[in-house]
């Protein structure tokens, strides 16, 4: 028997008597207006953009003006290029007034009113189309969907909300036949944004206000993905001045999801968003090797915070007794005792490493000078040293520029990078014993790896803890500033010379014109060519975060929130001061070690109690039947967590069928050309425990060509083999999923890692095994 029959949609939902003739029309023409005043708004757009490009020269700030003016232009018309599809979807008629239509893009009449002929979904003036009902019908008497092929209408579909007037509609949901159109649609592998449908608990969600955290729990299929994907987009109109500054990041938990994602912002005519992993968060490092869950699982324990900081301690060193360094000819003896008086008070700087370091030299060098002082300053009388404090000053300089003795304190304080610390320690049992003497040698073990191993994500937190626990000095980056512009003068003077040059050339027949000319050294110096000519920054904010570390976003949207560990969770609250963030995930789905089973533990340290807490209940994704076999596997993961509800019946029931181990690969390519073909317009899913990855991946891809295997596999290929692991947040229009009982048996959360599984069809599920179910799925025997 299936749960939840009462929210079940039916695919009799009303709007099918509703293709009147005369509404086509009517409606026709409407849109064909909008399309042109679309055209008309896009042309002038790219004239003026064409006007920009064509113009040159100027000041810097005209320039700098003229860069902010192209970008403004150049962004219009990729707007309106991006809402071409689904200009507009939808209609509200009241009570009294005039019908609003509902779309991707606000657009007003070039008449004097500049009356509204478009209202942008995320204005408030478009909400009703989201949450009135035939109970609170806010004023809305007809709620019309409309569906287009380009810029044709292919259909109405209406809903009555007057009670007197006999709406039929269910309650729990809003646009019935226009939602279950979507949902029983064909996938694509690429996710579609769900702006023609979005129900009223999401639409509470996307709109709530930027400020504080909200966390979004809710189960497979309620929508979070697609809820925090249209919240940033809903953030950006809302708080637009705000966040284009400063940027938005979007992590999602691996780049194969980030691929599925892609589409969905750039369709809502937003582009800037940052989308990452964890393993994009430091810069210059793209984190994507694989490694035991047991050794991510502990890298993303707090604990590696004492190790880290005990990594760089031991970076800092005194010699056993002395280093001889020679200076001036003479040799000079670093003491111990004069490098451990020097660390102290470095290390008493609470300074990162790179910034305590000057402190270090400043303490070693003015112990180095004394010896100096003592030895060529000595009154062969008795008094007092004969140096005075300018010839000390001087001593010291000098001791400064000696690369002898610069060689030295490096060795004993080194600069070091976040990279560097890390490969060294990984890569080496001594420190890692050193660094971490309270982890077992078990542990320990884990941690240890080849130093040309490649990163993987769960390195990218420890290397941004580095980055912190070290520092930048600032005094080398000064240095390197003026490096650089000191080069950029130098090639400016080169480039006036060249100028120079070719004027003599040009006019050496001509000597009485020569002096009327002014040159080019005469109108510019070398030191203001190159302010003119100074790179500005027509970077978006997200591609400037992209290579700064410490940027610092305002607003973060976390998904698969559950998976991250408490060492990701630092890095992205150093990401996001304000802890304006939503983070979207579900805690019965968590398979990383490291991940969260509660929102508690993650949040207390940095807001305490002040998060808001928003459940989805509603599942799109998994039809009824489905949902009744992953209600048992959900029930052993956490028996208090209520699944899901389904919207709809697919009229497929679930299947298992128990092959011989040697049948295994043949079976398993059977089924899936049967499923294919059940699905001609969609995609299927082979879901496989990682053990069998390889070679069930091998037979398919030699049995069915299409087929996509791999790390990062192709979605909108028809056949995806894939691990559990790498299919979450994905879906598929059928499942199959091989091996149950070793997908539960590989890891200790097995359990959660068959919920992901049996929750990733949109239609069709199947299981495939040849040992005996496990008992969750004894319903399927
Ligand atoms: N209001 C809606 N209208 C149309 N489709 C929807 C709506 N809400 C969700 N969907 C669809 O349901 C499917 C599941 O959504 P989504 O992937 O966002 O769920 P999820 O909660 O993130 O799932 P999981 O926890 O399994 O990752 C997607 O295909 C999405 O487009």
């Amino acid at each position: 028997m299936l749960p939840q029959q009462g929210v079940v949609l039916s695919s009799s939902a009303d709007g099918t008597d509703t293709l009147r003739n005369d509404d086509i029309e009517s409606e026709q023409a409407y849109l064909t207006a909008l399309y042109s005043r679309l055209d008309e708004l896009r042309e002038q757009a790219a004239e003026r953009l064409r006007a920009i490009l064509l113009e040159a020269g100027g000041t810097p700030q005209g320039r700098s003006q003229r860069e902010a003016t192209r970008s403004h232009w150049a962004e219009q018309v990729a707007q309106m290029n991006a809402v071409e599809n689904g200009l507009c979807f939808g209609r509200l008629d009241f009570s009294a007034g005039n019908p609003r239509y509902i779309g991707r893009l606000g657009m007003f009449a070039e008449d004097r009113e500049r009356d509204p002929l478009l209202i942008d979904w995320r204005a408030p003036a478009a909400r009703p189309f989201y949450l009135a009902t035939a109970v609170s019908p806010e004023g809305v008497t007809r709620r019309r969907h409309l569906r287009t092929r380009g810029r044709e209408l292919t259909g109405i579909d209406d809903e009555v909300l007057d009670l007197d007037a006999g709406a039929g509609g269910r309650e729990d949901v809003t646009g019935e036949a226009a939602l279950l159109s979507a949902l029983t649609a064909g996938r694509t592998g690429r996710m579609r944004d769900i702006v023609e449908t979005i129900q009223a608990e999401q639409d509470e969600v996307i709109r709530s206000g930027l400020p504080g955290v909200l966390v979004v729990q809710g189960g497979p299929g309620t929508g979070k993905t697609a809820v925090a994907l249209h919240r940033a987009a809903y953030l950006l109109y809302t708080y637009r001045a705000q966040l284009t500054k400063q940027g938005v990041l979007i992590l999602g938990p691996n780049a194969t999801f980030l691929r599925y994602i892609s589409q969905v912002l750039p369709s809502l005519a937003e582009t800037g968003v940052f989308l990452a992993t964890l393993g994009d968060m430091f810069p210059g490092v793209t984190a994507r090797a694989s490694e035991s869950p047991e050794t991510a699982a502990l890298k993303g324990r707090l604990d590696m915070l004492g190790v880290l900081e005990r990594a760089v301690a031991d970076r800092q060193t005194v010699p056993d007794d002395f280093v001889e360094v020679d200076h001036d000819g003479y040799p000079l003896r670093i003491e111990r005792a004069v490098c451990e008086d020097a660390r102290a008070a470095a290390r008493r700087s609470g300074r990162p490493h790179n910034v305590a370091r000057q402190m270090f030299v400043t303490e070693a060098v003015h112990a180095l000078s004394l010896q100096i002082a003592e030895r060529i300053g000595a009154d062969p009388l008795g008094g007092d040293n004969l140096l005075e404090e300018a010839d000390l000053a001087e001593t010291r300089r000098e001791l400064r520029e000696d690369e002898d003795v610069q060689r030295a304190l490096f060795e004993l304080w080194p600069v070091l990078t976040p990279r560097q610390v890390l490969r060294d320690l990984l890569s080496d049992p001594d420190r890692l014993e050193s660094a971490a003497p309270e982890l077992s040698a078990d542990e320990r073990a884990l941690l240890l790896r080849d130093r040309a191993s490649r990163w993987t994500p769960a390195d990218v937190p420890l290397l941004d803890e580095l980055a912190e626990l070290l520092g930048v000095d600032d005094t080398l980056k000064a240095r390197a500033a003026a490096r650089e512009r000191r080069q950029a003068v130098e090639y400016a003077e080169g480039v006036l010379e060249i100028v120079e040059g070719s004027r003599s050339l040009d006019f050496e027949d001509e000597s009485e014109e020569k002096d009327e000319i002014l040159s080019a050294l005469d109108v510019v110096s070398a030191s203001a060519f190159v302010e003119r000519h100074e790179v500005i920054d027509t970077r978006t904010a997200a591609e400037r975060a992209a290579v700064d570390r410490t940027w610092v976003f305002g607003h973060v949207i976390v998904d698969e929130a559950q998976e991250l560990s408490p060492m990701a969770w630092r890095l992205l609250m150093r990401r996001c001061p304000s802890r304006s963030m939503t983070v979207v995930g579900d805690v019965a789905q968590t398979s990383e070690l490291s991940g969260t089973t509660t929102w508690d533990h993650v949040f207390e340290p940095y807001v305490e109690q002040r998060w808001r807490l928003t459940e989805l209940t509603v599942n799109y994704r998994t039809p009824a039947e489905v949902m009744a076999v992953a209600a048992d596997v959900l029930a052993a993961v956490d028996p208090s967590a209520p699944p899901p509800r389904s919207v709809r019946e697919s009229g497929y029931l679930p299947w298992a069928s128990r092959v011989s181990r040697d049948r295994l690969a043949a079976e398993l390519i059977d089924a899936v050309r049967r499923e294919a073909a059940a699905v001609p317009d969609g995609r299927v899913g082979v879901l496989v425990p990682a053990a069998l990855e390889e070679s069930l991946g091998d037979a398919l891809t030699a049995a069915i060509p299409g087929a996509a295997v791999g790390e990062q596999p192709d979605l909108r290929d028809p056949v995806v083999l894939m691990t559990v692991r790498q299919a979450k947040g994905l879906e598929f229009d059928s499942v199959l999923v091989v091996q149950p009982g070793e997908i539960v048996a590989e890891s200790p959360r097995g359990l959660s890692d068959l919920y992901v599984a049996v929750t990733r069809a949109t239609r069709r599920l199947g299981v495939l095994h040849t040992a005996d179910l496990p008992k969750v799925l004894a319903a399927l025997a």
